[in-house]
């Protein structure tokens, strides 16, 4: 894969003095989906805006599709497309004419065939005609995509697609962007939600404080992450684990009632069958079994509890 965007010790400092970047290297790869994930305040949005040429940083350089944001602006921007977190819309406009006016502002030549077949990858060719209030929240956000592609961009950057939208609209947006992707759209989103970055994401990106904490495959990183812990709580406490459990990875809780098994959950083989055989054949009533799933949420938690 070859990187359609390169971001280099990106820096900024907003007029406040608060440094909102502190040197940010990106590569993104053209067609693939990355989150960026980080808390509240984290940079996420001044990185976006940054990288698309509306704020401007104080160090550093990006470029898109080979181009400089800042010396060849016009040009990187005709790559983008960027739905920001809010929706705006004119109330009182047709999706058609929404979407025909965002194209002629970058200077593109009219094609009602391109725009009907935009209309319709987004699920919106019945209310082409219809006015934008008259739609629902999930159908405005599907406008502002499609106001956002409607340039032909090859980068989708989605400010928090999803944020306070409910699950079947959530999963809706997913499936779009999915296609998206299918259809050769590369796209960086943000998000506060793991499962999404999970659910969506190629590669996820942490960042917290203005730093990117790590950049991985969502696979590696969840393989990483993808601990399970199994406790069983016994009737009888002992003092410590069995001879004939000593086969397996087993602790003692502090109380000795509770012996804690840890493996990984996404193993062909997790060991758990052979453990309750063993536990039963040592003659061990069990009151009551418990699992926990070290989540990508912990991990995230953390990486940024680690940092401040
Ligand atoms: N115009 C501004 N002037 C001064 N500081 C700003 C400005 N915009 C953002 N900041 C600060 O920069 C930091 C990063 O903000 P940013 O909006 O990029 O975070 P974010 O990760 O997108 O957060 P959220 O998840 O809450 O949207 C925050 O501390 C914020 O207060």
């Amino acid at each position: 894969m070859t990187s359609i965007i390169a971001v280099r010790g990106l820096r900024k400092a907003y007029d406040s003095g608060f440094e909102a970047l502190k040197g940010v290297d990106l590569d993104i790869e053209e067609g693939e989906i990355i989150a960026l994930l980080g808390p509240n305040g984290a940079g996420k949005t001044t990185l976006i805006s940054t990288i698309c040429g509306i704020t401007r940083s104080t160090a550093g350089s990006v470029s898109v599709g080979g181009h400089d944001i800042h010396s060849d602006y016009r040009a990187a921007r005709a790559m983008i497309g960027l739905v920001p977190q809010e929706i705006s819309l004119e109330p009182f406009e047709t999706i058609a004419n929404t979407v025909r006016f965002s194209r002629g502002l970058f200077g593109q030549p009219p094609d009602e065939a391109r725009i009907d077949r935009l209309l319709a990858a987004l699920s919106l060719s019945e209310k082409k005609n219809a006015r934008n209030r008259e739609l629902s929240g999930g159908m405005k956000r599907r406008v502002m995509i499609a106001k956002a592609l409607s340039h032909e961009p090859r980068v989708l950057f989605l400010d928090e697609p999803t944020a306070g939208v409910d699950v079947e609209l959530r999963r809706e947006m997913w499936d779009v962007v999915k296609e998206l992707r299918r259809d050769g759209v590369t796209i960086i989103l943000t998000t506060h939600y793991i499962e999404e970055a999970e659910a969506i994401a190629d590669r996820i990106a942490v960042i917290n404080r203005g730093e990117i904490l790590l950049v991985e495959k969502t696979g590696d990183l969840m393989a990483r992450m993808g601990r399970k812990e199994l406790e069983i709580m016994l009737e009888a406490p002992l003092n410590a684990v069995p001879e004939s459990l000593s086969a397996h990875a087993l602790t003692l809780s502090a109380d000795g009632r509770g012996l804690v098994y840890g493996y990984d959950g996404r193993a062909q083989s997790t060991g758990v069958g052979a453990l309750m055989a063993d536990i039963q054949a040592a003659g061990l009533p069990i009151a009551d079994i418990r699992t926990r799933q070290s989540s990508l949420e912990e991990i995230f938690v953390g990486l940024v509890k680690d940092e401040n």
